[in-house]
């Protein structure tokens, strides 16, 4: 299911009443604490809830409301994921894309009805990121018109899909395809994996859990192996790509076009990813709000850790953050959603721009995800470290995002591939060229920033302050690649020797974009309250951000260090001045307790209470003395007094 979010009042009181109708439903909570289950427990659970969710869900939302769908998932079903994750956020937008029209009648409108569960196989024991060099290979046989899926060798075991090892009946499967001795390259194929009724791995099938991760672990990632697997030639998913009875192969309008699931995934990411900090920062913020310890004037009671500036610029930067990523999601979305319109109608010329983009945002937004929830949880001391926090598994979840949809080095170079390509026309006198999101490597840039000699309403000088930082950064990095070149580097080699300093470039594109989505969103608010708390929030954004990459711009002079010391001054003013709201901030996204599964993040802040009450219900504290105690320490004690006697 991917991710949704709500705008504004209208959703938030629908969540509310989500949220107030599963109140009166228990059998759709958690039967006790997630952390108290074993993995088959949770996976049980899930199950069950998975069912009642089928079931009933009419009666809680209104389920062609994909944001509402999304929000009963995620208060009954949690962040861990279930055995269906990947039929949503995968395989039914890989048979929308890539299947025919007639595949879909075919297979689509049964995985909408849940008559079958599917999930998305491609990386491989040996490969995910290179999908060049991927090893199961699905063989033409023009003779009995099938194609014939095998895997030759350990490494090309399907390893990682998720929902593969036990829950899911089909997949949608990557593999070299090769017809009359020739390879097409990766392409995706419908697979029936297990019997529909028995549920049995069908012969030629080797299939199993690839064993518990660090987190999301009621997904049962997974193993797949064929040996010389038949499968009707009609099982090529043949929207774009065509192979004809006798073999003849007809190419997509776009070699990448079988990319699409991926692309599909990074683009609702970055919504996703954006809720996952937003829930450790809720939980940590209302901690911090009625946590006390120490004082600042000695003469009043201990004072709220909230109150204190570190604690403050250990999470309100980050509350920004989140908020800025849910604007630059929705953006993406929005996006993805019109390419794929396009692509219907054979345009695909804005699928370099979606991927650029997707790369980009998918790399910078999970990684500050990661270092936010991180940083949240070490915001609520000792109790953060409990699983009763619940910090931990949001962290571990969310930090999946680093890995999966690939890795972000990979991700962050096909951005630059782009940059490259864009600095290129610049360097050739063609900026006219450019695209819309690098039309700024174009432009003159200043000689100084004004930054602290503009009024403060304006973000146009922080814009430009960020703009010119990363136009430098593109320029220098791709002449870097150019000069190795020259030089006599193969391209491969120049790249290699450059990969860093083009990474750099990319992270910097991708974080001049979400200020700028995030100027966007602030400017299109109209209730004066709301855009004077979010122009705040947009204020602390762009002085923490320019303070993190201000050596670029101190190193030609383009900032002073006296303007380096306004925005540090700004930084903190604005720390200031989002405290009184930074309770309200976290509210606002309207995450009920049940959603949360924190004891630390209760609405009503009753956290002592609810801890103990949380200890004593830890399976460890069913018995005063554990059997192992019984078994093994009491004799040890009273082997080593007796030895003493
Ligand atoms: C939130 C909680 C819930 C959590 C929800 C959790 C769900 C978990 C889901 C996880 C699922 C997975 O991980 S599924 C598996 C994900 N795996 C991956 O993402 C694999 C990553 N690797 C790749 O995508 C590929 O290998 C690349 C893109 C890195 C390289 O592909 P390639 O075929 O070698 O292409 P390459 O030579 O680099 O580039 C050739 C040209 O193609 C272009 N190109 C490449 N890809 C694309 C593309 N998709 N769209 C357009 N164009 C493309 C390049 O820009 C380039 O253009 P030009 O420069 O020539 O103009
Ligand atoms: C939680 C989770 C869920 C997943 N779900 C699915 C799924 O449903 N379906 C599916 O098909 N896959 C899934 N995957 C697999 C995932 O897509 C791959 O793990 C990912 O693409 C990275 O590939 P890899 O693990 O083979 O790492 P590799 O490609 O082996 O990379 C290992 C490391 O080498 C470095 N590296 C590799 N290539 C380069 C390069 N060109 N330049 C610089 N450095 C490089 C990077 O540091 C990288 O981290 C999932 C993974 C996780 C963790």
């Amino acid at each position: 299911m991917a991710a949704q979010i709500y705008s504004g009042e209208k959703y938030a009181s629908r969540r509310r009443e989500i949220s107030a109708n599963l109140a009166k439903r228990p059998e759709f909570h958690d039967s006790k604490p997630l952390p108290f289950m074993t993995r088959e427990e949770k996976i049980l659970e899930s199950s069950r809830k998975l069912t009642l969710i089928s079931k009933h869900m009419n009666e809680i939302i209104d389920p062609s409301d994909k944001r509402e769908l999304y929000h009963l998932n995620c208060e009954v079903l949690g962040i861990e994921g279930n055995p269906m994750a990947l039929h949503g956020d995968m395989f039914i937008p890989a048979l929308t894309a890539q299947a025919s029209d007639e595949q879909q009648e075919k297979w689509l409108s049964r995985a909408l009805r849940r008559e079958i569960i599917g999930t998305y196989a491609q990386t491989e024991l040996g490969h995910g990121t290179n999908l060049r060099k991927l090893e199961t290979i699905a063989t033409y046989d023009v003779d009995t018109q099938e194609f014939v899926l095998h895997t030759p060798q350990i490494t090309a075991l399907k390893w990682w899909p998720g929902n593969l090892g036990k829950s899911s009946n089909y997949a949608v499967v990557v593999a070299l395809m090769i017809i009359k001795g020739k390879n097409y390259g990766p392409q995706t194929f419908m697979v029936p994996l297990r019997d529909e009724k028995t549920h049995q791995p069908l012969k030629g099938i080797t299939i199993g859990d690839i064993g518990p991760k660090l987190a999301y672990n009621i997904v049962d990632n997974g193993f797949l192996g064929f040996d010389h697997y038949r499968i009707p030639r009609t099982n090529l998913l043949m929207r774009h790509t065509r192979v004809e009875p006798d073999g003849t192969f007809v190419k997509p309008p776009h070699a990448k076009i079988n990319y699409s699931a991926m692309v599909h995934v990074r683009s609702y990411m970055i919504t996703g990813q954006a809720i996952m900090l937003a829930y450790a920062l809720t939980i940590a913020t209302r901690y911090s709000s009625v946590r006390r310890q120490g004082q600042i004037d000695t003469t009043q009671p201990e004072v709220k850790v909230l109150e204190y500036q570190t604690q403050q610029h250990r999470l309100f930067p980050s509350i920004a953050r989140a908020y800025a990523f849910v604007f630059a999601g929705a953006e993406t979305v929005r996006l993805y959603e019109r390419v794929l319109q396009e692509v219907e109608t054979g345009n695909v010329s804005l699928m370099a721009d979606l991927h650029a983009l997707t790369s980009g945002l998918k790399s910078v937004v999970t990684h500050q995800t990661a270092q936010g929830i991180e940083q949240a949880r070490m915001a609520c001391g000792g109790h953060g470290y409990s699983q009763a926090s619940y910090i931990s598994e949001i962290f571990g979840v969310a930090v999946g995002g680093c890995t999966y949809e690939g890795e972000n080095l990979v991700m962050l170079q096909q951005l630059a591939r782009y940059l490259v390509k864009s600095a290129g026309l610049v360097q050739a006198g063609q900026s006219s060229k450019l695209g819309p999101l690098v039309a700024y490597l174009g432009a003159k840039s200043d000689s100084t920033s004004l930054i602290d000699r503009t009024p403060t309403p304006g973000f146009a000088e922080y814009v430009k302050t960020f703009q010119h930082i990363a136009r430098k950064q593109t320029l220098k990095a791709a002449q870097k690649l150019f000069g190795f070149m020259e030089k006599g580097d193969t391209r491969e080699v120049a790249w290699n020797k450059s990969t860093v300093e083009l990474n750099r470039a990319s992270r910097l594109h991708t974080r001049l974009y979400i200020v700028e989505a995030f100027v966007r969103r602030v400017e299109e608010v109209a209730d004066p309250r709301l855009k004077e708390v979010l122009t705040d929030l947009l204020r602390l954004h762009v002085n923490y951000e320019l303070l993190d990459v201000a050596a670029y711009a101190l190193e030609d002079g383009f900032l002073s260090s006296s303007q380096l010391d306004y925005i540090r001054e700004q930084l903190y003013f604005y720390l200031a001045k989002i405290r009184p709201n930074a309770v309200s901030l976290v509210d606002s996204w309207e995450f009920s307790d049940r959603e949360l599964r924190s004891v630390l993040g209760r609405r009503d802040g009753n956290v002592y209470e609810n801890l103990f009450a949380w200890a004593k219900a830890s399976p460890l504290n069913k018995t005063d003395v554990l059997p192992s105690v019984d078994k093994y320490l009491k004799p040890l004690m009273e082997s080593a007094r007796a030895s003493k006697l």
